[in-house]
């Protein structure tokens, strides 16, 4: 292994209210079972220290930078410490905590773009406590495309869900939905094609992608005569996409896409908006799905859910999309490497 394939998974704390924590911790005391490879937590030490004592779980904290964590990672668990107020509270979101969370994000992000961590693994984040401290962003995606901006200039950021050869994206993310048909347009179609076929052949090893289009009306606007965004936007869209050299099929009808015989024959499915794309892959596989920023000059993936409120501290939350999340960062760093 090369020297950045040594260096440790970034893990972000995320809603300490939440489930992200306990599964951080039930994973680090799983690691040899699952063999997971080495990661450090990018958090306050103290609140994980009083979740996993209220989990049960004998696990020995050690602060450290991720330099250290490869060689900690056997014995106990490393953690880069985020100062601040956090207190273990299940299901009870404080404010106060915001700052560490968003910090860890931050600090997170920097030592990956520095090359001192591999990748980043992020846990979910309450966006309403954020919001509360000043976050200006609808979620992970749009923040880790501004931390990563090269030259001050974001790439268009592009949100992908993933199971096995399923992967979905959603073209808009998180918008209101009366505001999807005006967002819907042909250079956002273009550059999230180019985003995504550029990312499945660097770091998913597709050498030439194929990549089905839903429409966005019922039956893909049956020629024009349920909603005209399909012939009017997406398929001019699609024409100037082949063009480029990108294999792009559709608009296709939504409903019957994702019949499996059909969605097979495609890499990846480009969406129109939130739930069509992401409503296939939790009815498939909540417990095993993974969501994956593309577009970014790091890897990051996060588990498919959010930090379900009712069973943080009980012990009970999956841990088997967070760990399909760490996983896949660790598939995805040793493709590009
Ligand atoms: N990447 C992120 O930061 C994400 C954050 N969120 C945030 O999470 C919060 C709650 O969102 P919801 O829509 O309620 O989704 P959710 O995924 O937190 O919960 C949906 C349902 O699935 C169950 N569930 C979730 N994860 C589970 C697990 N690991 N094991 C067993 N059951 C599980 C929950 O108990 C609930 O019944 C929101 O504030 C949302 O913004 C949601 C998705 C991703
Ligand atoms: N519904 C997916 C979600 O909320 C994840 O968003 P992000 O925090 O990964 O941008």
């Amino acid at each position: 292994m090369g020297g950045k394939m040594k260096a440790p998974l970034a893990v972000t704390m995320g809603e300490p209210a939440g489930i992200g924590p306990d599964l951080i911790l039930t994973l680090f005391a799983e690691r040899h079972r699952r063999n997971l490879p080495a990661f450090i937590v990018f958090g306050h030490a103290g609140f994980l220290a009083a979740r996993a004592r209220r989990l049960g779980l004998d696990i020995a904290i050690v602060e450290c930078t991720p330099a250290d964590a490869g060689s900690l990672f056997a014995d106990r668990l490393p953690v880069f410490p985020i100062a601040g107020h956090v207190v273990d509270r299940p299901g009870d979101a404080d404010a106060a905590a915001a700052p560490v969370v968003i910090a860890a994000i931050e600090a997170a992000v920097a030592a990956t773009l520095a090359g001192a961590c591999r990748a980043v693994v992020t846990a979910p984040i309450n966006k309403a406590a954020l919001y509360q401290a000043g976050f200006r962003h609808p979620g992970h995606t749009e923040f880790l495309a501004d931390l990563t901006a090269q030259g001050g200039v974001p790439k268009l950021p592009v949100m992908m869900l993933a199971h096995g050869d399923l992967r979905t994206v959603p073209l808009t993310i998180h918008v209101p939905i009366k505001d999807v048909p005006g967002l819907v347009t042909g250079p956002l179609i273009v550059e999230t094609l180019a985003v995504m076929a550029e990312d499945l052949r660097r770091r998913f090893g597709i050498a030439a992608p194929k990549i089905a289009v839903a429409g966005l009306n019922p039956h893909a606007g049956e020629d024009g005569a349920i909603g005209r965004e399909d012939v009017e936007i997406i398929a001019p869209a699609l024409a100037l996409a082949r063009a480029g050299g990108i294999d792009a099929v559709g608009p296709l009808p939504a409903d019957t896409l994702f019949y499996p015989p059909h969605w097979r024959q495609f890499d990846a499915v480009l969406a129109m908006y939130h739930d069509q794309a992401l409503i296939p892959i939790k009815t498939v596989a909540f417990d095993a799905g993974v969501n994956v920023t593309l577009g970014l000059p790091i890897v990051r993936t996060s588990p498919d859910h959010g930090t379900a409120f009712g069973l943080a501290g009980s012990g009970k939350a999956s841990p088997s999309s967070f760990s399909a999340a760490i996983e896949m960062a660790h598939t995805m760093t040793m493709q590009e490497a």
